[in-house]
């Protein structure tokens, strides 16, 4: 029998989603035709679909967006957060036939082919969801082709075969080849986005796999940005003599980026604002000599509370990680400022004798809520005062 969505679609292929414990799921190939593995996730956020694959910090991750329909909005030329896809796949319940939008110039599949990304759709979200959320997250395989029976083996071979993100070091594999300056500001209707002409700060950013958006927030409040490959170390960024560090986003294992981890430290202790956010967060506890851990299935989606605990407030975030920084390992000179009101896990610390602080989740949103913008503006502050020191 057809699946249901091969009528709507036409002749399209059949498509596996694999798990490693042999859970099997058929749905139809939304994407480029062949294979792929990696760590399956689900991110619970309702849009925001390109800027979710086109986030470094997924790379070798297949995602799973449990609304279920995706696509409706199609693919424009302004909300990539990176040049390209970086999730090693996508899986989805529906596919809309139509997209609407009037920035749109592609629709997901095409966007998809075009940058060879197997993707499946017509599978219960749900059920694989639920799988994840209780036995944690775990490898998978997406196989297109329509040998059904054929197809299952390979995908169940594939994620067997796919080694974990645990000791993996993928912020080299994403990061820039060659330094770079920034100065886009942020994307407003009508007129696109700004440019930044009159910058007061230089901030050094390290790009471990950096989305697009958190150079524009600190464009927009006056920062020339000049973005470093992830093992420059810290004396490409001395010798820029920047107002600011800044540690980004980005995808793997923090334990294993030793460059990183050393560079933020000592950056850190030469008294030079420094803010991380996501992975830039896990390597400044590294650099303190706190410790990470893998969490069960992470927290990926744009709807989960944190508290500030300085202030009590509560705030609605934009979360992607699967790995945390155990904040019991957290030495004496730094103090915990956010926890997630999901896990109780850590969200945020910074410094009490240096300029310095981070946060796990992701206050540029991109997709998510902007309630925890004015962490940026908290950077600029920190600049500002040193530049007055
Ligand atoms: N978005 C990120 O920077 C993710 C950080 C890290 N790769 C994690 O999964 O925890």
């Amino acid at each position: 029998m057809k699946h249901p969505l091969r009528h709507a679609l036409g002749d399209v292929q059949h498509a596996i989603l694999a798990l490693a414990d042999g859970t099997l799921f058929h749905g139809v190939s939304i994407g480029a035709a062949g294979a792929t593995s990696g760590e399956v996730v689900f991110n619970t956020a309702m849009t925001g679909y390109q800027e979710i694959l086109s986030d470094p910090s997924y790379s070798r991750q297949i995602v799973t967006l449990t609304y279920p329909h995706i696509g409706n909005t199609g693919i424009n030329s302004e909300d990539g957060e990176s040049p390209r896809i970086h999730a090693a796949g996508l899986v989805i319940k529906d596919l809309p036939l139509l997209q609407s939008n009037f920035r749109a110039t592609q629709s997901l599949p095409d966007w998809l082919r075009e940058q060879e990304i197997v993707a499946i759709a017509g599978i219960d979200t749900r059920k694989l969801t639920r799988i994840l959320r209780e036995k944690g997250a775990q490898n998978g395989a997406i196989v297109t082709g329509d040998d059904a029976v054929k197809a299952a083996e390979i995908a169940l071979e594939r994620a067997r075969a796919f080694p974990g993100l645990n000791g993996m070091d993928l912020a080299r594999t994403v990061t820039t080849k060659e330094a770079f300056e920034w100065c886009a500001t942020e994307w407003t209707l009508g007129r696109g986005f700004g440019h930044q002409h009159t910058p007061r700060f230089h901030v050094v950013a390290y790009d471990f796999g950096v989305k697009a958006n958190i150079l524009r927030m600190l464009a927009e409040r006056g920062c020339k940005v000049t973005v470093l490959p992830a093992e420059a170390g810290a004396q490409a960024a001395l010798a820029l003599q920047p107002d600011g560090i800044f540690l980004s986003n980005g995808p793997g294992d923090p334990g294993p980026c030793t460059y990183a981890i050393d560079a933020a430290r000592e950056l850190m202790d030469e008294g030079i604002p420094t803010f991380g956010i996501c992975l830039g967060h896990q390597i400044m506890a590294l650099a303190c000599g706190a410790r990470t851990v893998k969490m069960k299935f992470g927290h990926h989606g744009a709807n989960h509370p944190v508290q500030d605990v300085l202030s009590g407030e509560v705030m609605i975030t934009s979360q992607n990680h699967g790995f945390a920084v155990d904040a019991s390992t957290l030495p004496a000179n730094c103090k915990v400022t956010h926890v997630s009101l999901f896990d109780g896990s850590l969200q945020g610390f910074m410094r009490l004798d240096k300029p310095a602080f981070c946060f796990q989740g992701h206050p540029e949103a991109s997709p998510g809520p902007h309630d925890l913008a004015p962490l940026f503006d908290k950077f600029i502050s920190l600049m500002g005062e040193r530049q007055h020191a």
